[in-house]
């Protein structure tokens, strides 16, 4: 288990470039095995999640070629399917949550799939229920197989465009849909879709290799199937879960930071909420710099009730986000109340802050009531460890700010999303040791 040491209190200076989105890059992985022909890939995140991922493909027979250090190229021209028969493959296929979005393109591709329980953060109950029942609805079967605990997927009879209206607006479950139904007979439409940036990303991707999609960027999405995809060339996003996180950190750390080419304008309403806590956020064409804060106050709501952030489908605010405002919000002068609706298992990692002197009330596992007042109440180094990516990150902007020394346990979980986190904040002034074991 490596861990970080923190040594608190030392403000940022300087530009930083978000890496690609983790998320998005996931679902573009899985979509190279939709075509014989090259897909090259651009600005990858070099990350645990996205490396395990290369490297599952890789054993699945993908060809994979390094063209630099964010991009590759992916031919998927000669899959073995019998591997995906093996403990080794369902093992690897089981560390990480992206995984599941193997199944849309290979049974779409090959007519079977195996899929093993997905990992990825554990925040709380993960179904699959939106993935099954759209892939079903196509033509797919699934068996459960008690010896390899995995499903096997089948389509028998090939795979035939449909009506669906998903019962929640589920991105992987999205994504996995869409995948599956590219190359299906006919016509699917999928209603309640996942319509943030990242599945409009690949749909606007698959349409360059021959797909017909309409309606991208909507909850309501039209499929007609074709025949078959060809190659071509993707470049990721910037994550924005990233700039958010090195927005809140800017803030909290009294730093004056200038974040580089973010795609501002696919950063939906989460440069508002930050502004809501009282941030400044000033937009430079495609940059965000962030002045040095002596303080921020979070706003009431227009009545003057307490403001409170939850998390939505897109457009609303990514859950992934909300670790994030609540340990910057620890450090505001003002209240707020922080509801994680998606998750119920993320917010308890309060208990550290609160270890750390932030003042929180965990209400209940969806809702924390944070009273800021301001630095008046600065937060005190101590030990952690890391639960989950997002209260990882959270954890680390906190003994950022915070005074002494800091520890920081399974870093791991922060190295899952964060490229080179350490090396990247400490250019900038940060004080972080990595210990690895
Ligand atoms: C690899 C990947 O892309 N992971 C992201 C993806 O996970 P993932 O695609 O696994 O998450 P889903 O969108 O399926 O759902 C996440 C959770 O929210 C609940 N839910 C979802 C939709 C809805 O309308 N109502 C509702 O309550 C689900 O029951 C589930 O518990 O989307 C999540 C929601 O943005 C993000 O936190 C994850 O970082
Ligand atoms: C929950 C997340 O990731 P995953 O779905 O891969 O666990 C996340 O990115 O915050």
């Amino acid at each position: 288990m490596s861990t970080f040491i923190v040594e608190g209190g030392h403000p940022l200076h300087g530009n930083i470039t978000p890496q690609g989105a983790k998320n998005e890059a996931l679902q573009i992985l899985c979509a190279t095995l939709l075509t014989p022909e090259k897909v090259v890939v651009e600005n990858l995140p070099d990350i645990l999640d996205i490396n395990n991922l290369i490297a599952l493909l890789s054993d699945m027979g993908v060809k994979v070629e390094k063209q630099s250090a964010h991009s590759y190229s992916f031919q998927a021209d000669n899959i073995d399917i019998e591997y995906l028969k093996t403990p080794e493959f369902l093992r690897k296929a089981a560390s990480l949550r992206g995984s599941v979005m193997i199944v849309g393109p290979l049974v779409s591709r090959f007519g079977q799939a195996i899929l093993p329980k997905p990992g990825g953060d554990k925040i709380g109950r993960r179904r699959l229920d939106t993935h099954f029942i759209g892939i079903q609805k196509l033509g797919a079967q699934f068996e459960y197989l008690t010896t390899s605990k995995a499903y096997s997927i089948t389509a028998p009879n090939g795979l035939s465009g449909s009506y669906m209206l998903l019962d929640e607006a589920s991105v992987t479950g999205t994504a996995n849909i869409i995948m599956t139904a590219v190359m299906a007979h006919g016509t699917t439409t999928i209603y309640n879709a996942a319509c943030e940036p990242y599945i409009q990303q690949l749909c606007k991707m698959l349409c360059r290799m021959g797909a017909k999609i309409s309606g991208i960027g909507s909850n309501l999405l039209t499929i007609e199937g074709v025949e078959s995809l060809c190659g071509t060339t993707h470049r990721i996003l910037p994550d924005m879960i990233e700039v958010g996180s090195f927005i809140g950190m800017a803030a909290m750390t009294g730093s004056e930071i200038t974040l580089k080419n973010v795609c501002y304008d696919e950063l939906g309403i989460m440069p508002d909420a930050f502004k809501r806590l009282g941030i400044e956020i000033v937009r430079q064409n495609d940059d965000i710099h962030i002045p040095a804060h002596d303080g921020y106050t979070i706003e009431t709501f227009m009545d003057g009730s307490i403001m409170t952030f939850a998390d939505a489908p897109w457009p609303g605010l990514s859950p992934d986000l909300l670790s994030v405002f609540l340990v910057v919000a620890t450090q505001a002068t003002g209240s707020v109340l922080i509801h994680q609706k998606m998750f119920e298992s993320r917010l308890f990692f309060v208990d550290k802050l609160i270890d750390m002197g932030a003042r929180i009330i965990l209400c209940d596992p969806h809702r924390a009531a944070v009273i800021g007042s301001g630095r008046l109440n600065s937060l005190r180094g101590t030990t952690m460890v890391s639960p989950d990516i997002r209260a990882g990150i959270a954890m680390l902007i906190a003994a950022m700010s915070a005074q002494g020394v800091s520890q920081i346990q399974n870093i791991d979980q922060i190295d899952r999303g964060y490229e080179n986190i350490d090396k990247r904040l400490n250019s900038l002034g940060a004080r972080i040791t990595r210990y690895s074991d």
